[in-house]
Order: C-alpha cells, then structure tokens, then sequence
C-alpha cells in the first residue's frame, strides 16, 4: 500500500506520521515545493521508526512527481491555513490554484488513485478535484467531519463528565464555522442519549463550541491545527487501505442524496478499498434538514466562486 501525501507542512506531517505509527502502510511518499523540506520530514519521521516501532518507509521529494507513482491513495493537503480571525472560505483565492494543479499533476502517475482531500475550504476543494480530475465520485473524498466528529466527541465528553470512549456522535454538513451540522439528537454516552444526562443548554453549548472548533484552535496557536486533522485522515486512509467498511462522515458529491445536487458536502460513507463505497442516507428531522439545506447553500456559494 503506497499513500503519497502532497504538502509536508504542518498536516501533511501530521498524516504521514500517524499513518507510520499505525503500521497497516508500505511506503509514504511525502511531497512538498519548498526545496529539501518534505525529505527533510522524511527523513526526521523514519528516525522515530525504531522508537515508534513501525517497518512505513517515509520518503521525500521536491515537486517530483514521478516519485508518487502508482499510489494507491493520495492526501491534499498543500495550501495555506488560515490565521486568527479569518474564515476556511477565505482561503480559496490561493488554494484553487494549488489544489488545481496538484491534483492534475498527482493523477498523471496514479490514474487509479483515491484522492482525500485536506486543503481548504475543503468541500469547495474536493469539488474542484471533481472538475479538475474527472475520477469517479467514489475516489474522491473531502475529509472535514472525521475531525469534525472528534471534536464533537471531545466536548461531548467534556460535558458529560465521561470518558471520550464512551461517547458517539457525529458531525455533517459543510466544514466551516457555520455550516457544521451536529447531530446532538443521535449522539449517545454508551449506548443512552446524551439528552438523558444533560440540558438542552449544555448540548447547545456542545454544539456551538464544536462548529468553531477550528477557529478556537487557530486562535490560539496563530495557525490552524494539525494533531487531530492528522490522525482524522490517517483514520479515514487506514479505512480504505484495510477495507474496513467503517463509516465517517465525508464530503462527497451528491447527486440527489439528502435532497442535494451538484456539491460536495459531509453525509455518512461507508469506507473500505474503493473508496466511498456507499451513501449513507440517514433521516434527519425538520431542524436537522434546514441546517443541511443552509449549510449546502453556504458550500455552493464558494463553490460559485471558482474559476471552472
Ligand atoms: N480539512 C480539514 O479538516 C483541515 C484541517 C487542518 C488544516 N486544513 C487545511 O490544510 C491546509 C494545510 O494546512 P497546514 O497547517 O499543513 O499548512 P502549512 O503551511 O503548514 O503546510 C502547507 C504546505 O503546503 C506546501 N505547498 C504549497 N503549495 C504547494 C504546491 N503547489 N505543491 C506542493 N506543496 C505545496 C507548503 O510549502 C507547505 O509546506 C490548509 O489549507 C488548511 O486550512 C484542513
Ligand atoms: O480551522 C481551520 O482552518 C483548519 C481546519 O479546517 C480545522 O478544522 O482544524
């Protein structure tokens, strides 16, 4: 299993290195512009091998992309991040272009790659993988609500007073401050529903600490984040490499799946070897499908905005 990951900054070391630790992954290949950078990633990942005590082989390369070739899943991530006080959306005059051409040049050496994509905005960057690449939709995944999900289980937890283990819950909608739709109805403390255990208020309070999520974190580090946005696509690549049929929710194109045409937003997927391998068309209640619909038209807006 060969996963190329493009940009070795701060997530795209991040995904190489919790991928190595799981171990499931021959070869990473990480590629960066910045000369000598992502082979100096490289090399200082594969001198925690005989610490972390995982057999990946981490390379890297400078704009190379012979080096990538044949891989079987590719991860975006090259791209700005935001800082304090801006939002994903205004990231897109500098990221079209970069995701644009990365992902030209990436399927160019592995025409049968499954491309995850990290860069943001992220739903309007997995769509422009779409029009850029023409791959079909299931190799094509956005990753935001694995993360997304992580978060809301984190603060879940928080609440609760429980232990993160014990807690299930699940983001979905678009990947921005407003846009996120967690589904505070179905999210559970073993089994039992978290309402059981605190108020309306508190969940409230759950759900609006969980949208701003990254922008709390970008506040206080000056740049976004990159431990749990790491681990979140290693979760979702360790899915797909090993078959594992677990479901996240991801951004993906819909055609006609929760009443919604023509965009990539975050639904449930099932995940194993091909990708997305299936829809996961939950109901949702009338309050649950008005935020959708308004997150949709929050993610078509910048959608709108690129140069296609
Ligand atoms: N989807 C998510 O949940 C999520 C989570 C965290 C970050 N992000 C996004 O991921 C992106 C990267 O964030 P970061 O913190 O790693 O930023 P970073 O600045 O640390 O790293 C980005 C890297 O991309 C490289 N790069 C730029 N243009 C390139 C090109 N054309 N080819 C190859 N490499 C190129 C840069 O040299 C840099 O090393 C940002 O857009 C950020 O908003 C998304
Ligand atoms: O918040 C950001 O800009 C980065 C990322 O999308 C995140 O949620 O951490």
């Amino acid at each position: 299993m060969k996963v190329t990951v493009v940009g070795a900054g701060a997530v795209g070391a991040s995904c190489a290195e919790y991928i190595a630790i799981k171990n499931f992954a021959s070869e990473v290949v990480l590629l960066d512009i910045k000369e000598g950078y992502a082979e100096g990633k490289a090399m200082d990942l594969m001198q925690t091998a005989s610490l972390n005590g995982f057999d990946t082989k981490i390379t890297g390369s400078t704009s190379d992309y012979s080096k990538t070739a044949n891989s079987d899943i590719c991860v975006i991530t090259s791209g700005i991040p935001r800082k304090p006080g801006m939002t994903r959306e205004e990231l897109i005059g500098i990221n079209a272009g970069i995701v644009k051409s990365v992902s030209s040049d990436l399927i160019k050496h592995s025409p049968d790659t499954i491309i995850i994509v990290v860069s943001n905005p992220m739903d309007t960057m997995t769509y422009l993988v779409h029009k850029t690449t023409n791959l079909p939709k299931n190799r094509i995944i956005g990753m935001g609500g694995a993360l997304d999900s992580a978060r809301f289980k984190y603060r879940l937890a928080e609440a609760l007073g429980a232990p993160i283990s014990d807690v299930d819950g699940m983001v979905i909608g678009g990947h921005s401050d407003k846009g996120m739709v967690p589904l505070t109805r179905l999210a559970t403390r073993n089994s039992v529903p978290v309402t059981e255990f605190i108020s309306d208020e508190r969940l409230n309070q759950v759900k609006e600490d969980t949208k701003v999520g990254g922008a709390t974190l970008t506040g206080l580090l000056g740049t976004s984040a990159w431990y749990a946005p790491g681990a979140a696509v290693s979760g979702l690549v360790q899915a797909i490499a090993c078959d594992q049929k677990k479901i996240y929710p991801c951004s993906t194109l819909l055609e006609g799946e929760y009443g919604l045409n023509d965009l990539c937003i975050g639904v449930p997927v099932v995940l194993g070897r091909n990708g997305i391998e299936k829809i996961v068309d939950i109901s949702l209640n009338d309050a649950e499908k008005a935020h959708m619909q308004e997150s949709a038209e929050g993610v078509s807006k910048t959608n709108g905005l690129l140069e296609l």
